[in-house]
């Protein structure tokens, strides 16, 4: 439904994409995550139409996104800093992309709802805040109701409700068949709404795979009645015990090996399970980034 393959811009003769290629199925949320200037807008942007790739192409729903004749049916775009008219109220903004677009007048009410922007859709946009713009250029997004969605940060700026709200949103939205591609920074919302994650570092994907799989540690995570004793016996297998989370010793060796060597030394086990790489770990574990997302 949307993919790309050898993506390269070369700005001041530094590659900041190169060689960018992935291809996101219909049903799926893929989050394109990196740290700052990794590169992500400028992926989003060549997907999008409006910076032109030095290599490489991307399709959108089979064809290079600008060559559709109403590319507003294929793909809702929202990218940091789109022009809008500050003059303009919400729901004025929505009614001229609705007409050019041959979109019912009412579907305007509708995202306007959908996005919690209702209250607010006859103030003028120059009073929005900014996580109000969000809010509107999301519902821009949605106008036609595509089936691709590419959001460059789309969550930048929104309150706790707002952030539960877009979640729900797109996560219903590739329930029905829709395939979305998010930009963030906020690895915590990624992780409860994304389904697979791009990795992007110097302009180059790092990882890309499914959140679950990524995050997978081989680590397991066990608690007993006599930690002491669980500790010698896995240091007699020659397996390292070390501190896991909440007061669980971690240690590198499938669920099994571990269930087998506590029952064969009679040890009474309070909790066994697989140890899971938070986001953020995976993050800087492959990004090296010390400090932002
Ligand atoms: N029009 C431009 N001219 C020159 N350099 C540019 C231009 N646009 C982006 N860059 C550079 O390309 C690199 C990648 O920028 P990009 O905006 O794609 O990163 P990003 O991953 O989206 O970052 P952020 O998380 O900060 O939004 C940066 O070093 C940026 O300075």
């Amino acid at each position: 439904m949307l993919s790309a393959w050898g993506l390269t811009k070369v700005y001041d003769g530094r590659k900041v994409v190169d060689q960018v290629g992935f291809e996101l199925q219909p049903g799926t949320v893929t989050a394109f995550l990196g740290p700052n200037g990794a590169g992500k807008s400028t992926t989003l942007r060549m997907i999008s139409g409006l910076t032109v790739p030095d290599a490489g192409q991307s399709l959108v729903a089979g064809r290079p996104f600008t060559q559709w004749p109403n590319p507003s049916y294929v793909a809702g775009v929202l990218l940091d800093g789109q022009a809008v008219h500050p003059g303009r109220s919400g729901l004025t903004h929505l009614r001229t992309s609705a007409m050019l677009s041959g979109v019912p007048k009412r579907r305007c009410d509708e995202v306007l709802q959908m996005v919690g922007l209702a209250d607010a859709a006859k103030r003028k946009i120059g009073k929005y805040s900014l996580g109000m713009r969000q809010r509107l250029g999301l519902a821009h997004a949605l106008l036609t109701n595509p089936p691709v969605l590419i959001l460059d940060e789309p969550i930048n700026g929104l309150d706790p409700e707002g952030i539960r709200s877009v979640r729900t949103l797109l996560r219903d939205y590739a329930a029905r068949g829709g395939t979305v591609l998010l930009s963030s920074h906020v690895l915590s919302e990624v992780d409860q709404t994304a389904d697979r994650v791009l990795m992007i570092g110097g302009g180059r994907i790092l990882r890309d795979g499914p959140l679950a799989e990524l995050t997978k540690s081989n680590r397991t995570l066990v608690k007993a009645a006599d930690m002491n004793r669980l500790a010698q016996v896995l240091m007699e297998n020659q397996l390292q015990p070390m501190q896991g989370a909440d007061g669980h010793i971690a240690v590198n060796a499938t669920l099994q090996q571990v269930s087998e060597l506590a029952m064969k030394s009679g040890i009474a086990v309070l909790s066994l399970k697989e140890d899971q790489l938070s986001l953020e770990d995976l993050f800087f574990q492959v990004t090296g980034n010390g400090g932002q997302a």
